[in-house]
């Protein structure tokens, strides 16, 4: 089976090595990555996915993929979602533990969405995975966002405690690859 060749348009490195490392285990590809500038609007995870795509492809002038990643609290109606990584950037991972304070919930999910579009104009398809869990204080290596944070249901280790190979068979970004994958495979090279 032929190479294929696809650009990730994101600026996270971590994303990156995640992605790189779950599509390897599957399909002859190979990633090479680009760090555009594009404006995330407001909307649900979907509308943020699709406009990020669309103008990735534009800017980009050809086919690629993009991410949103959102993390989900039960008891705000999916709040914060795509807006997590202002909440993460500013109050960090005991501001993401104390906005629980008082709510009967801590549960959470976390929300990959994979975008692939064919090239500038064309209308992207959306890959979603979801990965249930709960926030808990932070234990395990500060190295990925709110990684800490997040113990997935059924564990009793964080995200950040796990090993890669772990976290990269249940984690929300692996369920939403694994279907951009079985798309990709019906895709000629
Ligand atoms: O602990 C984590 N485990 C993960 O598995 C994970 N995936 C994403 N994130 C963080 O959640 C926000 C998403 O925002 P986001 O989707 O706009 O990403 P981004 O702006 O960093 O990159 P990109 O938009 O250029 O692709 C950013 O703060 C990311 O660092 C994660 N944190
Ligand atoms: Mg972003």
């Amino acid at each position: 089976m032929a190479t294929r060749r696809l650009t990730f348009v994101t600026g996270n490195a971590n994303k990156l090595m995640e992605t790189k490392y779950i599509l390897s285990q599957g399909i002859p590809i190979e990633i090479d990555s680009q760090d555009l500038d594009i404006p995330e609007l407001q909307g649900t995870t979907q509308e943020v996915a699709i406009a990020k795509s669309r103008r990735a492809a534009e800017l980009l002038g050809r086919a690629c993929i993009t991410e949103d990643t959102a993390l989900c609290y039960e008891a705000f109606g999916g709040l914060p979602g795509p807006y997590i990584k202002h909440f993460m950037k500013n109050i960090g991972h005991e501001g993401l533990n104390n906005l629980l304070v008082g709510f009967p919930t801590k549960d959470a999910y976390a929300l990959c969405t994979f975008a692939y579009s064919a090239g500038p104009g064309a209308e992207p398809i959306l890959f979603e995975g979801r990965t249930d869990g709960t926030i808990v204080p932070a234990r395990g290596p500060p190295t990925f966002g709110w990684d800490a944070v997040f113990q997935p249901k059924g564990f009793d280790k964080t995200y950040a405690e796990m090993t890669k190979e772990d976290k990269n068979v249940i984690s929300h970004r692996y369920r939403a690859l694994d279907k951009l994958k079985a798309y990709l495979s019906t895709l000629p090279t």
